[in-house]
């Protein structure tokens, strides 16, 4: 078991969603895979769906990240089972609200910054306590079967891409929802290459040009979470899909909360939610 470093941390979350977060402008201290196991563990560890580096792009040691413009600030996010994502929507709100508690960055109500992410430069913006994430253009592609624990059949699932890859499928109502046992990991046939996050979902109302749904997920690197922003964009739109593109407004309802998903006259699918910290804390080195 490796232990924690020395170092300070925060620990944050968007509707549940849980991060530890780590400031390394500099890049001199680059996350491995045994050192994010060792703080996301819960038992053993610091706690979280996954653990974030602040870092400045051209200092991150990753090509895609460091593809940005120099300076640019770079969420390095990765799963709590030592693997890297290439975006993550809750996770881009929560690490702008670190930069800002932590003095790294500082934005007036209504401002947007650029962040760096593996998915591209995204556009966060403050609004009030919530912050809004520009995920871009999302793209709609196949079906897959999918099965799961508390299914009776497996169900066709709609790739959706966010910058990362999501399966969505529709099941018909709360209570189906509610008896998935999703603490392992769904069937995906055929297995997408390099996995895939898989949204269930229960479609709502469609009212006033406002959609909702019910969604719980299985996340690729961290099992069953409380939410998942890119999951919440991917459900939405594949629902839009399904209603006819009825909506653009769409309101999804995860076990940790609610956020918003909304496409702009440009295609792109906006996130908006709640981002908080809720502990800095001082990791303790293993020689102690
Ligand atoms: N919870 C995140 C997504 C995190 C990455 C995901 N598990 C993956 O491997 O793609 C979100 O809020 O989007």
């Amino acid at each position: 078991m490796t232990a924690l470093a020395s170092g300070t941390f925060s620990k944050g979350h968007g509707t549940g969603n849980d991060f530890v977060l780590v400031a390394d402008p500099d890049g001199a201290a680059p996350l491995t895979p045994e050192r994010v196991r060792a703080l996301a563990d819960r038992r053993f560890g610091i706690g979280g769906d996954g653990v974030i580096r602040a870092v400045r792009a051209g200092a991150t040691g990753d090509a895609a990240l460091d593809a940005a413009p120099a300076g640019t600030w770079a969420m390095d996010y990765w799963n709590s089972d030592g693997s890297v994502s290439e975006m993550c929507g809750n996770g881009v709100r929560v690490f702008v609200r670190f930069l800002l508690e932590s003095r790294l960055a500082q934005l007036a109500d209504g401002e947007g910054i650029d962040i760096a992410t593996r998915a591209g430069l995204k556009r966060v913006v403050r609004r009030g306590d919530r912050f809004s994430a520009d995920l871009g253009p999302f793209e709609l592609g196949g079906d897959r079967l999918v099965g799961a624990g508390g299914l009776q059949v497996d169900r066709p699932g709609l790739d959706v891409s966010t910058g990362n890859p999501h399966v969505v499928v529709a099941l018909a109502g709360d209570d189906e929802l509610d008896a998935l046992q999703l603490h392992e990991a769904p069937s995906l046939d055929p297995a997408p290459p390099d996995g895939a996050n898989v949204e269930f979902v229960v479609p709502g109302t469609i009212a006033d040009g406002v959609g909702s749904i019910r969604m719980r997920v299985h996340e690729r690197g961290s099992g069953e979470t409380l939410s998942c922003g890119t999951g919440a964009v991917a459900a939405a739109m594949a629902t839009r899909h399904w209603s006819g593109d009825a909506a653009d407004r769409w309101i999804v309802d995860v076990p940790g909360g609610r956020l918003e998903v909304e496409v702009d006259e440009r295609g792109h699918a906006w996130l908006t939610g709640p981002a908080e910290l809720v502990f800095r804390g001082e990791g303790i080195s293993p020689a102690r």
